[in-house]
Formats: C-alpha cells, structure tokens, sequence
C-alpha cells in the first residue's frame, strides 16, 4: 500500500484535562480515497476532526500530513466569513494568504463560480446569502486551495440536490487528481455511494472500519447497506 496523505493516531483528545471524549482513533487518508468518518450524533466525529486540525486543548496524537506539498483545506459544518467582504474577497483573500498565482486565482475562482452556479452573486456580501450558499462559499474556497487533502464536515446539510451534484462533480475531479478526502456526514446513502472507506465512529470510539465489505462483515451483514451495518454496529 502507498504512503497515506494523512496518517491519524490519536490516543486520546477532549475539551478538558482528563476528560476525554475520543480514545485510540486511528484513521489514514489516501491519495484518490474518499474515507467517510460516520457515527451517530455525539460519537465524535467533529471531535476527531478538531484534534486533527490541532484546535483542541488536549490531545495525545500523532498526526502526520505527508502530501507533496503539506496543504490541506478544511471545510467547517457551520461556514465561517467576514461580515464586511464579498464572496470574490473571499476567494481572493484565500489564495493571497496560500500564494497563489492571481492569474491561476482568477481562471480557477471563475470556473468555480460557474460550477456552483455563483457567478452572479460574486461581488455580494454573504451576510445576505441563504445556509446553502454560505456552504457553497466555504467548498469553493476549499477547492481553489486545491490542496492534498480536503477535511469536510457534513458538507450535504445546505446544499440542494444540483448543488450535491455539482459538488461531488468537484470531489470526484479532485479524487482522480490523487487528493484524499476525509468527510463526515450523516447522509449515509450518499456515503455508501462514493466513499471508498469507512470509519465507523461510536461513544468516542472506532466501532469498525474499512471498506463497506469489511463494515458488513464487522457487522455480520454481509450484502446489507451501510444503514443496516449502522445501526447494529452503532
Ligand atoms: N465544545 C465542547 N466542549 C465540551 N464537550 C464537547 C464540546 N463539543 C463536543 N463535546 C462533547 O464531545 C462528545 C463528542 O461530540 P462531537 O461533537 O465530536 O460528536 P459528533 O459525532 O460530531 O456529533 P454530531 O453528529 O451530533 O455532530 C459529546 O459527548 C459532546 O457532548
């Protein structure tokens, strides 16, 4: 097996010393993979995610990110902006801080509008966009970055069915040029679909892991769909 793009141990993480809230996570991210981080509400899924990206204050991890060029981008659940900049300030600000080219900015932030249908709302404020367009605003900065690896959480939420589409359009270009890709969600049909892999979180722990035959098979369910497994497994 090739070296993964991100190569996960946690040991233990949580919000406060001595109270964790995850315990011996271990997960790998490969080149043109998509692993699917699942798990009932409250599993830890978005704790894992954190100690990840290192906004946690304790954590006993080992995480290692070993792409070409190191660069990842995460995709927050809930979007984050400035109040005070239009979606092209966004953009712009996003490829000034990973110095990017501004012609290779410009010719990719185009594209990206028009595939997610934007274009003619790129010099509005976000203040006055709806959850899906905000969530539009964050997967987009996250591709122009185009980095080794995406960290999504729950991307599918805001989005309505074209935009899905033309979202794992995206993922799907960005898969066969050898990115990996770790999403969370709870969309488990759309997860079966395209991820190659699973983590199958649940009360802080991996409950199981692998490809969904190995899920199945965790599960003692063997043809069933990820739902099924979910629910025993969970
Ligand atoms: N900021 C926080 N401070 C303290 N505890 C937290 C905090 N955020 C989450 N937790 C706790 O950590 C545990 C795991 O929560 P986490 O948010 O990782 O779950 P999740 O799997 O992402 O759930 P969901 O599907 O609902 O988003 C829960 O017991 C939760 O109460």
């Amino acid at each position: 097996m090739t070296e993964p793009l991100l190569r996960v141990e946690i040991e233990e993480a949580g919000y406060e010393a001595g109270k964790p809230k995850i315990e011996h996570v271990t997960l790998h991210v490969q080149s043109g993979k998509l692993t699917g981080l699942i798990g009932p509400n409250g599993a830890g899924k978005s704790t894992t995610l954190k100690a990840i990206l290192g906004l946690l204050p304790e954590v006993k991890a080992n995480v290692s990110f070993t792409g070409s060029s190191d660069k990842y981008a995460y995709v927050p659940e809930h979007p984050v902006f400035y109040d005070t900049l239009t979606l092209w300030e966004h953009l712009s600000l996003a490829a000034a801080v990973y110095g990017m080219d501004e012609r290779e900015f410009e010719r990719e932030s185009l594209l990206l509008l028009e595939k997610f249908r934007m274009t003619e709302v790129r010099n509005h404020l976000p203040g006055g966009f709806s959850k899906g367009m905000r969530q539009k605003m964050m997967l987009m900065i996250g591709f122009l970055l185009k980095p080794d690896v995406y960290i999504v959480d729950e991307p599918f939420i805001g989005l309505d069915p074209r935009a899905t589409k033309d979202f794992l359009g995206l993922l799907e270009e960005e898969r066969l040029r050898g990115a990996g890709v770790l999403m969370c969600t709870h969309v488990l049909d759309t997860a079966e679909r395209i991820c190659d892999d699973f983590i199958l979180m649940a009360d802080g722990k991996v409950a199981a892991s692998g490809t969904l035959d190995e899920i199945r098979r965790t599960a003692g369910l063997p043809g069933a769909p990820l739902f099924d497994c979910f629910d025993v497994l969970t």
